[in-house]
């Protein structure tokens, strides 16, 4: 006991004896540094650390960063960093570290060496920590210590951390920057996408911005409802088809005039499962050969489309050189149909998983049987003109119309478009002619009208209906053409850029 009056000194005795209390101590770990070979160090701390914490109530569990052969991920671990992100509050205190890649959307905030973040699970309180621990190679261990009371062990394990892989695959998913593939782009150098889709099949990338989405596409919505469900089946069935020994593959076909929607589904489909595309044109191809290494350098989770396949196999049984046709030549020196067949029957498909396969064609009456011979594409879509439907639906997202609204005009055009063939692509570019609601809608009503003067006087003129429908076509094919052929600019503009 110290008198007030010797306090002083006596605190600087306590403080003076304390740091050389510190300073042995610091010198005493130096030296055993020294002497001490690094895994009895190891052991040696584990030993004391064993036998100086009070026996608890609780278990840790240990995520490292990498599997215990030291090659491969751990996807625990992965998706722990990942759910974990979305479990940072305004009130996380202490350090973050923020990251982006190409294929995220957006920052990825993450905890920082000791820091903790809390968790609660049905009623089990967790707490999380984030640990590294350097190593001789100077290189750091990093995982995750998940504590919690042991009762609940098999909970943890059998619905927690399956609760936090699948929670990371659904972030993870809407974070990605979809791609758009095709063999005119230049590679891509995210060393991601590049590397995946580069390998061998001369893939290049750009990012998928693509804005069609299922609501804002006009089309009979029983028919956009069972698309919905079909995709929906085929992304929940992988153990379906394991079953029954069929290829995890979906194939669908979409045929109708131009300018009715094909290209905008295909997009719709692959916002809607979070798939990439590859948009394959078949004219780049000169052999079997050369569409299985294609192929073959696609990735899982993906769109594989061919677009007018009517035109793209007009060209079958293409020669690599036309020389070869002095000689008997293998068969994979020449892109057939039966070659592009077998393929997406057989070999490209077993090594992939949750592939889907689109051709598209203006004239499915073209097409070869082979093609259309059942199980061969399996779901069969009709995209066709523009419904009294489509209108109310491309009105309410073009001009922020709704069906109750009073203007005669938009129940003018509403009655013309039910009994005059007018794509949807022809509505949109009327309605975005203006942002006045009702300059648009004149334009519109104008268009149709005109429209239905020269159908009537083509019928006049002794020109059957089926002329007439062939006509249409024709017209509707320049107009598109023409918007293709902008596309493609823009496309390339975009390459380029990049
Ligand atoms: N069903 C639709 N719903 C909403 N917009 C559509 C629809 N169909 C076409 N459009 C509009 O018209 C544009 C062109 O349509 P799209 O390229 O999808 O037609 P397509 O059927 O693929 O034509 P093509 O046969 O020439 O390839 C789209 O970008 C979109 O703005
Ligand atoms: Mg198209």
């Amino acid at each position: 006991m110290f008198t007030l009056k010797e306090m002083p000194t006596a605190t600087s005795t306590l403080f003076s004896s304390y740091a050389s209390f510190a300073a042995t101590t610091m010198l005493i770990r130096s030296i055993a540094n020294e002497l001490i070979p690094h895994p009895l160090r190891l052991y040696l701390n584990s030993l004391f650390h064993f036998l100086f914490t009070p026996l608890s109530s609780n278990l840790t569990l240990i995520i490292d960063d990498y599997s215990s052969n030291g090659m491969t991920r751990n996807q625990v671990y992965d998706a722990a960093e990942i759910y974990l992100s979305t479990k940072i509050h305004t009130s996380t205190k202490g350090r973050l570290r923020v990251s982006k890649t190409h294929r995220q959307k957006s920052l990825m905030v993450t905890i920082e060496k000791d820091e903790e973040i809390n968790d609660r699970f049905d009623n089990i309180r967790l707490k999380w920590r984030f640990v590294c621990i350097e190593r001789q190679d100077q290189n750091e261990k990093r995982c995750f210590e998940l504590t919690f009371h042991k009762k609940f062990k098999d909970k943890v394990l059998d619905s927690y951390l399956p609760h936090v892989l699948d929670r990371a695959s659904e972030i993870r998913n809407n974070e990605r920057v979809l791609k758009l593939y095709n063999r005119h782009c230049p590679y891509d150098n995210d060393s991601t996408g590049g590397g995946r889709g580069g390998g061998g099949g001369g893939w290049g990338s750009i990012n998928l911005e693509h804005p069609a989405t299922f609501e804002t596409l006009a089309m009979d919505p029983s028919m956009k409802k069972a698309i919905i469900a079909d995709l929906d089946r085929f992304v929940r069935r992988k153990e379906f088809y394991k079953k029954v020994g069929k290829a995890w593959k979906r194939g669908y076909l979409l045929y109708g005039p131009p300018g009715t929607g094909k290209s905008s589904l295909i997009a719709a489909m692959a916002n809607y499962l979070k798939f990439d595309i590859y948009d394959l044109e078949l004219t780049t191809i000169f052999s079997n050969a050369e569409l299985r290494r294609v192929l073959l350098s696609t990735t899982n989770r993906s769109i594989l489309v061919i677009e007018d396949i009517d035109c793209s196999m007009e060209m079958k049984d293409r020669h690599t050189f036309d020389h070869y046709e002095q000689f008997d030549q293998p068969s994979n020196s020449k892109l057939t149909l039966s070659g592009l067949l077998n393929l997406i029957d057989g070999l490209w498909s077993c090594c992939g998983d949750e592939r889907i396969i689109v051709f598209t064609t203006n004239h499915k009456d073209k097409l070869d049987d082979a093609l259309l011979r059942p199980g061969r594409m399996d779901v069969h879509i009709n995209m066709s003109y523009c419904s009294g439907h489509g209108f109310k639906l491309l009105a309410s997202n073009y001009l922020g119309l709704q069906e109750s609204c009073q203007n005669p005009l938009y129940h003018e055009v509403h009655g013309l478009i039910e009994t005059i063939h007018v794509t949807p692509a022809e509505v949109a570019e009327m309605l975005m002619k203006n942002d006045d609601a009702n300059v648009a809608l004149q334009g519109l009503a104008g268009f149709l009208k005109r429209k239905r003067i020269e159908e009537n006087e083509m019928k006049n003129e002794g020109v059957d209906d089926h002329k007439v429908n062939e006509a249409k076509k024709l017209k509707s094919n320049d107009d598109v053409s023409r918007i293709h052929k902008k596309m493609t600019r823009v496309v390339r503009r975009k390459c380029v850029q990049k």
